[in-house]
């Protein structure tokens, strides 16, 4: 990976706050730009303080858009929904019109049919062919300690997917959705959180380039990445942190 581009903050709090003003800013320009912000969510815990402070947030909602990056197979309303998180933390609570807040689909019987649905969801809002990827004005990412990021998990398939928008992901043989590496880097920005000093190894190989890219997923996102990390996962693995 070309050096990346680190910010270390002392705790999730000042993390939560500086994400909260990088993604407004992000929101502002795009808005300005192109009359619209469309932004990909992570699930996972680290991101839930960032969704819950946006509630407060003076911006134009009319104009975001909203996607996940992966999804668990699971309904709306289970408790490992991502979609479910964001709904209850934030999305509840602002006037984003009902349209253009796109879910995962996870009520197929056969997990890539809800694959399929969503690409010809996100094909057809963003206004792309085939062949073609769209580019997001953000995508947020987490990371977990197994060097995952989105539902691309170590040594499975969809970490190969190169022409597709969205995959099956698994996890330890569970179904997920996720984005592909592909559409991945071609985000305008992408913007990982991720805290929590188990989060340290698999730091050190993607930073450093070291290991078996398929054993430590995130090294695949060579896009333009920004990468906001906590003072416990930073320790040892980012110089004076
Ligand atoms: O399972 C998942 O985990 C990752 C990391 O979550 P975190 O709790 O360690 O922040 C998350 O980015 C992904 O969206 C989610 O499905």
């Amino acid at each position: 990976m070309a050096t990346p581009n680190i910010r270390v903050f002392p705790d999730l709090a000042a993390l939560t706050a500086a994400a909260k003003q990088f993604v407004l800013e992000q929101a502002t320009g795009a808005i300005a730009q192109g009359g619209q912000f469309t932004l990909a969510l992570a699930g996972g815990n680290t991101p839930k303080p960032l969704y819950e402070s946006l509630v407060s947030a003076d911006t134009p909602w009319s104009q975001w858009h909203i996607f996940w990056g992966d999804e668990r197979y699971v309904p709306l309303d289970h408790p490992d929904s991502n979609a479910g998180m964001a709904f209850q933390a934030w999305l509840n609570h602002v006037p984003i019109p009902k349209n253009q807040i796109h879910p995962m689909p996870t009520a197929d019987a056969d997990p890539q049919t809800a694959a399929d649905r969503y690409e010809q969801t996100l094909r057809q809002t963003f206004g792309i062919r085939e062949g073609e990827f769209p580019r997001f004005d953000l995508i947020l990412l987490g990371m977990g300690p197994d060097g995952h990021t989105a539902s691309l998990f170590p040594h499975t398939a969809a970490l190969t997917v190169g022409d597709r928008l969205i995959t099956v992901g698994n996890k330890d043989g569970q179904a997920r959705l996720t984005f592909t590496v592909p559409l991945i880097n071609h985000a305008r920005q992408i913007l990982f959180l991720v805290t929590g000093a188990n989060k340290q190894t698999a730091l050190r190989h993607i930073f450093g380039g070291t290991g078996d890219p398929h054993l430590y997923p995130a090294r695949l996102i060579t896009g333009n990445a920004l990468w906001f990390l906590d003072q416990a996962a930073a320790e040892g693995v980012v110089q004076n942190a």
